[in-house]
This record gives C-alpha cells, structure tokens and sequence, in this order.
C-alpha cells in the first residue's frame, strides 16, 4: 500500500511552501515521493520548484474536482504502472472543496493499492482574522477546508502577535475540534505528523477497523466489499436510509438477474446506475463523516 496525502488549502495559504519542506524530509528518510498537481491557470509555475527525479503528473484544466474523478484515477493509474514511489502527495486547487477532492481519489480500482492518510489543510492565520471580509462563498469554503482537515496548519504565524496567535488556534479549534492543529511559518510541518495521520479505514462488512483518526465526526472513507447482489430499489432504499453525513458512494454493484455489477454513484442525494461492459468485483466505497458505524446492507 502506498500513503496518499491531500493537500488542502487555500490560494496563498502556503501549500507549495509545506509540499517543498514535506517533499524534502521523505527524501532524507529514504522515501520517494511522487506529485498530482493541479493549477487553474495554464502556467505550472509551482512545479518549476520540484527536483527533477520527482515524478509529477499535472492537471492543467482546472481543479481536481471539476476536471473528473476520472482524469484523476487515469493519472494515478499512470503513476502506479510507470514509476516506483512510495508516497503520493497530491496538492489540491485553492478552490477545491476536500470532499471533491477527497472523492476524486478515492477509486474502488486503486481501494487495494493506495492508503489516504488524510487531508492536511494549510490555512492563512492573518486571513482567517480578517475573513469578515471575505464573500460569504469564499469564505465558507475557507471554512469547509478547515473543517474536514485531519491536520491542520495554521500558518503564516510570524505574521501575528502571540494574543493573535492564541485567538486563531482556539478559533480554529472551535470549526474543527478532531484536528491536531499545528502553528507553522512557511509551511514547515514534521512529516511524523503526517505518518501518523489514518482517515481511511478499508473494512470488510463483518470487521469494522476503526481509524486512529477520523472515528469521530470526521470526514473519512470507507471500502465495503458487498457478497451478494440485490435489486436496484433495494439498494436505493439502503441508499435512501443513509444519514445525510455520508456524502458520497461509488463502486460496482451487484444487481438480479444482470451479469455484470453496474456502475453505481451517489452524490448529492442523487443516484446513478451505468452498465458496465467489465466484471468487475462488487464493492463500493463511501466517503461521509461517522461512517464507521454504519450497517451495511447485505448486514441482513
Ligand atoms: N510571511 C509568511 N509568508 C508565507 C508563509 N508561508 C508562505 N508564505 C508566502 O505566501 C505566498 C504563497 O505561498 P505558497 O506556498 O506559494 O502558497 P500556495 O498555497 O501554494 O499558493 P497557491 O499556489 O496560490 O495556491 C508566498 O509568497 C510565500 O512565500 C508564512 O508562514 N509567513
């Protein structure tokens, strides 16, 4: 399994300044790290700041999210096929909401082959005391980013006075009480804090495994292998019964009488079902906030 960290995080917060801090301790232990960046210009100026043995995939429609789950698993299926790395960091858009970004690596393909250790958001403390400013959009993104972080950065900290200091950690720790929040400057965070991150937790229906981080109300994911097929309103119905906290599934499922499992989705309340020409096994993956606990149906 290899670790998958996403870095979350607001324009200028100072993501490129942890991933250059982060990406230089993995190489000093040994590791070797690969990169999924992704820019909404067309210039990819950040990338210039990377070593050139790094291999590095870059998105350059766009964000994460609004450019595909898809494009996404295609470059991590690259990534996995062409170069040996041990730890991917994938640097999200400014724009990116963490559970698009969250989602758009989360594939039941690679379920077996990667580990998400959990979304690490850096925020500007100076902007977070002057977010009254902001739009009510930008800033409730801003928030949304803090509040899904499994850790938090709370950057930028030379900027402000030690009662400035405080104030920003106890107000951050107000939106998201699970986090370890971290004061840095330029960035600069021990990736031990990052090793001991765990948001997913791979489970099989009867063993729930609960992760060290991410049990409480967390934003993490979860993959459920189903054993039996059902008809597609009775999965609907599960679906339906599901509370509002799980955010998203997808995956393959089984259905009556049909001999491939269909591709199913769930985003927004909303369901998709997409024949699939593949047989591909049964099991879908489920990202929401408490899902440990969960019944699963099949559970029956
Ligand atoms: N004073 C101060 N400046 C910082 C700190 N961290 C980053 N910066 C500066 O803030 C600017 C943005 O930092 P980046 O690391 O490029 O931030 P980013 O989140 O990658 O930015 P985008 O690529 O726009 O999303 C740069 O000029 C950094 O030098 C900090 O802790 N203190």
């Amino acid at each position: 399994m290899k670790d998958v960290f996403l870095f979350s995080g607001f324009l200028g917060s100072g993501k490129t300044s942890m991933l250059t801090h982060v990406l230089k301790q993995f190489k000093e232990k040994g590791l070797k790290p690969a990169v999924i960046m992704n820019e909404l210009g067309k210039l990819p100026f950040d990338s210039q700041a990377l070593d050139e043995d790094i291999p590095l995939k870059e998105m350059l429609e766009g964000c994460i999210c609004c450019s595909g789950a898809e494009k996404t698993e295609a470059q991590i299926q690259s990534l996995l096929a062409d170069n040996e790395f041990d730890v991917l960091i994938i640097e999200t858009t400014g724009a990116a909401h963490p559970v698009e970004a969250l989602d758009a690596v989360y594939s039941p393909l690679f379920a077996e082959s990667l580990n998400i250790k959990g979304i690490v958001t850096v925020a500007d403390s100076k902007r977070w005391l002057e977010r009254a400013a902001l739009t009510p959009q930008v800033r409730s993104l801003f928030m949304e980013q803090i509040r899904h972080a499994h850790l938090l950065l709370a950057n930028k900290m030379d900027l402000l006075t030690e009662a400035e200091q405080a104030k920003v950690v106890f107000e951050m720790q107000g939106v998201n009480p699970n986090a370890f929040i971290l004061q840095t400057t330029n960035g600069k965070v021990p990736i031990n804090l990052l090793e001991n991150l765990q948001a997913t937790a791979p489970s099989s229906n009867k063993e729930v495994q609960s992760a060290k981080i991410g049990k409480n109300l967390h934003l993490s994911s979860r993959l459920i292998e189903l054993h039996q097929s059902y008809t597609q309103e009775e999965f609907e119905e599960w679906v339906r019964s599901l509370p509002s906290s799980v955010y998203r599934i997808k995956g393959y499922v089984a259905i009556e009488g049909i001999r491939n499992p269909f591709v199913f989705q769930y985003a927004y309340g909303l369901v998709q079902w997409i024949p699939e020409y593949i047989n591909m096994p049964p099991k879908i993956v489920m990202i929401g906030e408490n899902i440990q606990e969960i019944e699963v149906i099949g559970d029956k």
